[in-house]
C-alpha cells in the first residue's frame, strides 16, 4: 500500500442557504499517510463535521462540494460514481459518526446489520468475521443477537467500530465517536481504538472537541477556524509550541491533566457567521495579537519550523502576503 492514503486539495463546501451561501469548508488541504492518526479540533461550527462528510462523500443538500479534490489511494472520490463509492465505503474506508444509536437500525439485531453490510459488498467474508470483530472491540459475540437498545452507549459505539472493521479498511473516519460517553468509557474506547490501529494498521481521521484526547492519541493535528485550517503539524509540536494565536487560545482554554494548575483563559467573542466572515484574517476580531494589516490581508498557511500556521505574524514578508491577497 502506498504511504499516501488520502490527499485532500483545495476542498470547498458550501451550504446553499439562499442569498449568502455558508462556506463551511474553505480551500482545505489535508494529507493522511497510511497508519496515521490525524485529529481535527476547533470550536463548534468551524466546519469539522462538514469536512469529514465531504471526505466520505456523504454530504446532502443544501451542502455541496463546490471545488477541490479528495484523492483516496489515488482515486478522486469527488468525481466517482455512487456505485463505485458504495463499493469503497466500509471496504476501504469506513465512517463512525457521533451517535451510534442514530447510525444503528433499532429494529435489527447487531448481527443482521453486520450481514447487511457484508451483503452490500462483493467480498468473500469468513462466517466468523462478525464474531471476530466484536471480540476485537471487547464485546462478547453473543451480542450479535442483541438489538441496539439492549447494549449500553459504550457498547453501541464499540459495535459501530466493529462494523467499521469488518473489511479491515485502510482508513476510518470518526466524528466524535466518544462524545456521548462518560469520561471513563471515553478513555477506554480511545485506548482500544489506538490499540486496534496499531495492530491492524489503519489510519484514522478523528474529530473532537476534547484537546486532551487528541493530545494523547493523535500523531498529527489539524486546527480549524471558520472553515479554514489555521494550524497543522505534529500534535506534540502544536501542543508544545502553538504557532497560531487561535491554537494557543484553544490550548489555554483546556485544563492540563498532569501539568501545573494555571488559570484557564477562554477565547473572547464567538466564531464568525460563515455566510459573511470578517475581512482579512478570520480570527482577527478575537485575536490578542492582531495588528493593523490583519483585517486587510488574507493569510495563507505559512511554514513555521515543523508546523504550518495561517497567521500573518509568520508571513515571510507583509509585502509578499499582500501580493497573494
Ligand atoms: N444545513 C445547514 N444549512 C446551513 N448551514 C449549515 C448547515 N449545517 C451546518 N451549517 C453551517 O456549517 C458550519 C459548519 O458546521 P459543522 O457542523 O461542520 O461544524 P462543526 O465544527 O462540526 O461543529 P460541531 O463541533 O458543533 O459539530 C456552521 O457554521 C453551520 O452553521
Amino acid at each position: 500500500m502506498p504511504d499516501q492514503l488520502l490527499e485532500v486539495r483545495d476542498l470547498t463546501v458550501s451550504y446553499d442557504t439562499g442569498e449568502h451561501p455558508v462556506v463551511a469548508v474553505d480551500h482545505v488541504d489535508l494529507d493522511v499517510q497510511a497508519g496515521e492518526f490525524v485529529g481535527i479540533v476547533g470550536e463548534s461550527g468551524c466546519g469539522k463535521s462538514t469536512l469529514l462528510f465531504a471526505i466520505a462523500q456523504l454530504l446532502s443538500s443544501p451542502a455541496a462540494i463546490t471545488g477541490g479534490s479528495v484523492k483516496f489511494l489515488g482515486q478522486n472520490l469527488v468525481t466517482m460514481s455512487e456505485k463505485k463509492l458504495a463499493a469503497l465505503r466500509w471496504r476501504d474506508f469506513s465512517v463512525v459518526m457521533q451517535s451510534a444509536m442514530n447510525a444503528l437500525n433499532p429494529v435489527k439485531s447487531i448481527g443482521a446489520q453486520f450481514q447487511d453490510t457484508i451483503m452490500a459488498h462483493d467480498e468473500v467474508v469468513d462466517d466468523n468475521r462478525p464474531a471476530e470483530v466484536l471480540r476485537l472491540v471487547g464485546i462478547d459475540p453473543i451480542h450479535l443477537k442483541s438489538y441496539p437498545h439492549q447494549l449500553s452507549g459504550g457498547m453501541r459505539q464499540r459495535a459501530m467500530i466493529a462494523m467499521a472493521l469488518l473489511f479491515t479498511p485502510d482508513l476510518i473516519i470518526m466524528d466524535e465517536p466518544t462524545s456521548a460517553l462518560d469520561v471513563v468509557a471515553q478513555r477506554s474506547l480511545m485506548v482500544q481504538i489506538k490499540e486496534l490501529q496499531r495492530k491492524l494498521g489503519f489510519a484514522v481521521i478523528f474529530v473532537t472537541h476534547d484537546m486532551s484526547l487528541v493530545s494523547h492519541f493523535s500523531d498529527k493535528l489539524v486546527v480549524m477556524y471558520a472553515g479554514q485550517v489555521v494550524e497543522f503539524g505534529d500534535t506534540r509540536a502544536v501542543f508544545d509550541h502553538p504557532e497560531h494565536p487561535y491554537s494557543e487560545g484553544l490550548l489555554d482554554a483546556f485544563p492540563s491533566i498532569r501539568g501545573p494548575k494555571v488559570p484557564l483563559t477562554g477565547i473572547p467573542g464567538a466564531p464568525p457567521n460563515l455566510a459573511s466572515p470578517p475581512p482579512g484574517c478570520r480570527f482577527q476580531p478575537r485575536c490578542p495579537k492582531a495588528f493593523e494589516d490583519c483585517p486587510k490581508i488574507e493569510p495563507e498557511l505559512y511554514q513555521v519550523g515543523a508546523v504550518q500556521s495561517r497567521c500573518l505574524l509568520h508571513a515571510p514578508s507583509i509585502e509578499s502576503a499582500k501580493e497573494v491577497s
